[in-house]
């Protein structure tokens, strides 16, 4: 992104963004409620134009290129989206329809490789057991697994995730921040955003920081020279202390 603004409704978005995702880099962004954080993943899935400035996804500019084949190359798990998975659709189906970026399995023809993709994600977030069950019936932490699948059914290049530890109890937020840090060690693995809250959310092997608020970025570059005291609490406009154990950080106001 260069340059980038983002205005609706007689308010700026997003003011200003210039910013650059190398292919092997994971990134977290950070900042409170209303920052602009969905609107910069929208962005960066091709969902959405800028309103000055320009957008450029895995080398193809925004605006002169077919943003269908474009978004088959993102990875994209947002509540939006999520809200749409059918409820009685099979948990196998909801993967596998991301093959055609659908929802709802229909008329479509899948091959066995897409059925067996669809499996082998299953079973790398652990939810391969549930694969016959309707979606309806999992748990808010199953269901995010799920939606996690989906996004990489195309083998996506870059995948941004948005919340995806929202609504997730100790335990479901933990077993999530650990299947991230796999998928984030994975050197196959594509591109990653993780769009949080919570400093305790990011996964070990997140290797870059961006924090936004009122659409403006705070600061943005390597995780630990970038998440500071200071960087933090400007962030979310409170005093806070940040605290490094290992691997993973909490923060509390100071
Ligand atoms: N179409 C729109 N018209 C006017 N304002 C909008 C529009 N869409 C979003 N906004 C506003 O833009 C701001 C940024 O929204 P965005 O969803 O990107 O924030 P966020 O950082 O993802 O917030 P949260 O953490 O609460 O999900 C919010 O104040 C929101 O109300």
């Amino acid at each position: 992104m260069a340059g980038v603004t983002v205005r609706r409704g007689g308010q700026s978005l997003l003011r200003e963004i210039t910013w650059r995702v190398e292919h092997d880099q994971r990134w977290v962004v950070l900042g409170p409620n209303g920052a602009g954080k969905t609107t910069l993943l929208n962005l960066a899935a091709a969902r959405s134009h800028p309103t000055s400035g320009s957008v450029t996804i895995l080398g193809d500019r925004v605006g002169a290129t077919d943003l269908a084949v474009l978004r088959a190359r993102v990875g994209l798990s947002t509540v939006a989206l999520a809200d749409r998975l059918p409820a009685d659709e099979r948990v196998h189906d909801i993967v596998l329809t991301a093959a055609w970026s659908v929802v709802g399995r229909f008329r479509e023809g899948y091959d066995a490789v897409d059925e067996d993709r669809a499996c082998g994600l299953l079973a790398q977030l652990d939810v391969l057991d549930l694969a016959d069950r309707p979606y309806g019936t999992l748990s808010e932490g199953e269901r995010k697994r799920v939606q996690i699948a989906r996004a990489l059914m195309t083998d996506p290049e870059l995948l941004l995730l948005d919340e995806p530890a929202a609504g997730l109890d100790l335990a479901g937020r933990e077993q999530l921040v650990a299947r991230l840090a796999r998928l984030a060690a994975d050197p196959l693995a594509p591109a990653m955003v993780l769009v949080t809250h919570h400093v305790e959310e990011i996964p070990p092997g997140f290797t870059h920081a961006l924090l936004l608020r009122q659409g403006a970025v705070v600061a943005q570059g390597p995780l630990r020279a970038t998440l500071t005291d200071d960087a933090l609490s400007a962030t979310f406009g409170l005093p806070l202390r940040l605290d490094l154990a290992g691997d993973r950080f909490t923060a509390r106001a100071r």
